[in-house]
């Protein structure tokens, strides 16, 4: 059995995050519920800090909000030193809110909407990453109408093919994402942004995918974009002093998973960068790095409550927990695999071979294939996910109108709410019922009684 971070057993065979027995969570908080190791993040944030402090001047390490992000992990990691890569107006305002300079955000998308791009401006984002032309003319405008010069840099694809899931690879030439250098397009896309006043190009940026073992993948692309580097400035004369590599390394999830250490991802980029910086006789740029499940995946434990258990003879025993899809949907999109405990009994020896079911509708709502867990599970069983802590909670739907799960950090045996449980008030606080589809009557009766809990709400305007 691996353990991540700071779990352990404690003498009742229970298992332990950041010093907080999993079942007493469970029964606290209620099921689903996601746990985040505190220390663990902490711990992987500074391993990224202190591995290019050791090797490199300037450098930024941008979290990959998209992984897991709440306002309390935006002061957490804007706390140990971290800039923010966000992806949408959403994930700025959350960043804004926790307290996070603008300047120290990276601003991503493959199709940022006018008012995204907007409020960037405004709010003075640090970096747009700019990832096609017609977003460029876009944030021209915007930046001409509010009369600012928004620092950019270019996202490219510079031709890399990451050995990982096909959906979660973006660095070949066959992505939605960022401008191809060998095509000549991202030459022409230098040329064009060096062209515009309206904004001011500081760098560059590839990102070649995500949960990547292969640490040559990332040698390659930053050679890759060296080169384009050196090609740029033999052209046009302008240096890139700025080059953002994305994020991409990957963490494990079951035993066949062998993720290389953070260190060694921050040798291999800092050594490829200086040593093409050297051969080209560039000048070292200011390095980004970008990660997101590095830095919370393995931090994050999921508590269901064991439900049904179903038997098949001859075929296979399901055992439904009272979550699934809606706050894990890794396993339906891409084939994922994750390793499970009975929370409640971590001593006991592992026989039972199960299938570890969801409770939404669909037959593709499988948590966990061939889980081996303790034969005397029953019922009211506490059963933990490991490795949830990236792309779960930012995943997570009402499907079904089931309620998000509440996240609660744990540190030091103290256990903090860092986002609520939803509620089915909460699953239909959007909802409009026009008053021509209001039951008769209802209107009339919610009035006279002060509206009680199946009031319907008014909309006017
Ligand atoms: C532009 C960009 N940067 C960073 C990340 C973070 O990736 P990961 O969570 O694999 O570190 C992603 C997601 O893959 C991304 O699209
Ligand atoms: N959501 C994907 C990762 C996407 C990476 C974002 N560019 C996953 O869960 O593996």
């Amino acid at each position: 059995m691996h353990l991540y971070g700071t779990q352990t057993v404690n003498d009742k065979g229970h298992l332990v995050v950041g010093g907080c027995d999993a079942v007493e969570l469970a029964r606290e908080f209620g099921t689903p519920l996601y746990v985040m190791d505190e220390a663990f993040i902490r711990q992987n944030a500074r391993a990224y800090v202190q591995a290019f402090r050791e090797r490199w001047d300037r450098f930024a390490v941008a979290y990959a909000a998209k992984a897991f992000f709440c306002t309390a992990m935006a002061a957490l990691a804007h706390q140990e030193g971290l800039h923010l890569d966000v992806a949408s107006g959403g994930e700025i305002a959350t960043a804004l809110a926790a307290g996070v300079p603008a300047e120290r955000l990276f601003f991503h998308g493959n199709n940022k909407s006018p008012d995204e791009l907007a409020l960037a401006v405004a709010s003075g984002v640090g970096r747009i990453v700019v990832d096609n032309l017609y977003e460029l003319s876009l944030l021209r405008a915007e930046a001409a109408r509010q009369g600012a010069r928004p620092r950019i840099y270019l996202r490219l694809t510079p031709g890399v093919s990451a050995h990982t899931h096909h959906y979660i690879t973006t660095g070949q030439l066959d992505s939605k994402f960022g401008i191809p250098i060998e095509t000549g397009d991202a030459l022409a896309a230098v040329r064009e942004a060096l062209r515009t006043p309206e904004v001011e190009l500081v760098g560059l940026h590839a990102h070649i995918g995500s949960q990547i073992f292969d640490l040559n993948s990332f040698r390659v692309a930053a050679a890759r974009m060296m080169a384009f580097c050196a090609a740029v400035r033999r052209e046009t004369g302008w240096t890139c002093s700025e080059l953002d590599l994305g994020g991409g390394l990957g963490v494990r999830y079951t035993a066949e998973d062998d993720p290389r250490p953070i260190e060694e991802l921050v040798a291999v980029l800092t050594e490829a960068v200086a040593e093409q910086a050297a051969a080209l006789d560039l000048p070292l740029p200011r390095l980004v790095v970008e990660p997101g499940r590095s830095i919370v995946g393995e931090a994050g434990v999921t508590l269901y409550t064991v439900g049904a258990i179903k038997e098949i003879p001859g075929v296979r025993t399901y055992l439904a927990v009272d979550g699934g899809m809606n706050d894990n949907p890794r396993p339906a999109l891409y084939q994922a695999r994750y390793e499970v405990v009975v929370a409640n009994r971590m001593r006991a020896e592992r026989v039972r071979r199960v299938t570890v079911a969801g409770r939404a509708c669909e037959s593709g709502d499988i948590l966990v294939h061939d889980a081996d867990v303790a034969a005397d599970v029953e019922p009211g069983d506490v059963l933990a996910v490991l490795v949830t802590g990236a792309y779960n909670y930012s995943m997570a739907s009402t499907y079904n109108r089931f309620p998000r799960p509440a996240v609660v950090f744990v540190q030091d045996g103290r256990a903090e709410v860092v986002v609520r449980r939803e509620t089915w008030d909460d699953v239909r606080a959007h909802d409009v019922l026009p008053p021509r589809l209001r039951p008769a009557g209802a209107a009339e009766e919610a009035a006279a009684t002060g509206a009680g809990p199946d009031a319907v709400p008014v909309e006017r305007g």
